[in-house]
């Protein structure tokens, strides 16, 4: 049984961090795990209140995890401030954690600030260097590159200067382009454009979450990079195209999707 872990935040209607990250895992038949980094009480409609887990009460989870089911794969999610992203870092690179996936969380899609102002900073020198990829949206990018990412040109510039951060992966997701939905793969060597169109479909709460933990399913079966990100993204636009109707502001995901391995984009 290939394992999966989610370093993340919490939504309690389930559309978002850990509770939709487990779904994916369940979707991809891997056994997941999730360790807590911060409470939120959120919904659809946005985010009401936020409590962080002690960066020390982090640490232990992680060691539990490690000592006792070593992950295939992690993925890191809402990290929320620096010092947890210390801990984070620190127990990931002491473990040698593999096939990590950072989808490096700033803002919620309501507008509330998901990470502290000084914590970015940190999450980009310290975490970064460690990961597989990372899953940075058209706003997480512009801050790392400090320069507005409006359109496909924009987003080849700003994947060359991540790289040259991270010596890993990057995919510049194009959720928030104006016409299409075409995210962009960077290896370092090869750009692959993962071309999508957009769905008329308000509903997409928790879609950067849902496509990060898909590919670190893949990357943990064993799948190569760029296979593991074409698998997701066609499982995530079907997520998408199945357009459940919950809540009463930006509703989440359907995971359990029939036949979506057959699906093209
Ligand atoms: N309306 C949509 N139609 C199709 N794909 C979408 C849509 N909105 C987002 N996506 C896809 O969902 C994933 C997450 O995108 P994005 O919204 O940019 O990230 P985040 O959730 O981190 O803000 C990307 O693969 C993006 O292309
Ligand atoms: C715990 C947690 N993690 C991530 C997001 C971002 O998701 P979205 O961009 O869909 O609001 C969120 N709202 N909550």
């Amino acid at each position: 049984m290939k394992t999966v872990l989610s370093i993340a935040g919490t939504d309690p209607t389930g559309g978002a961090g850990i509770q939709t990250d487990l779904k994916t895992f369940e979707a991809f038949g891997v056994y997941g795990m999730a360790v807590i980094t911060v409470v939120c009480a959120q919904n659809t409609t946005g985010v009401f209140g936020m409590q962080p887990v002690s960066a020390e009460l982090v640490g232990k989870q992680i060691d539990c995890v490690f000592d006792d089911i070593f992950p295939d794969a992690v993925k890191v999610g809402m990290l929320y401030d620096a010092e947890i992203i210390h801990t984070v870092a620190e127990r990931l690179k002491a473990y040698h954690a593999k096939n990590i996936v950072l989808d490096p969380v700033m803002m919620s899609s309501s507008g509330t600030a998901l990470l502290h102002h000084d914590a970015a900073k940190v999450l980009q020198e310290e975490l970064f260097p460690l990961c597989t990829l990372v899953t940075p949206n058209l706003h997480e990018a512009a801050a790392v590159c400090s320069h507005n990412i409006t359109n496909r040109e924009d987003m080849e510039q700003a994947a060359c200067e991540i790289v040259g951060k991270t010596g890993g992966a990057v995919l510049v997701k194009g959720g928030h382009l104006a016409d299409c939905a075409d995210d962009l793969l960077f290896d370092g060597t090869e750009m692959h454009w993962l071309p999508a169109p957009r769905i008329d479909n308000p509903n997409t709460h928790g879609t950067g979450c849902t496509l990060s933990s898909a590919i670190a399913c893949g990357l943990a079966q064993g799948m190569s990079l760029i296979g593991s990100v074409k698998r997701a993204k066609r499982y995530l636009t079907a997520c998408i195209d199945f357009k459940l109707a919950l809540g009463h502001g930006s509703g989440p995901l359907q995971h359990r999707i029939a036949n979506w391995e057959n699906r093209h984009a």
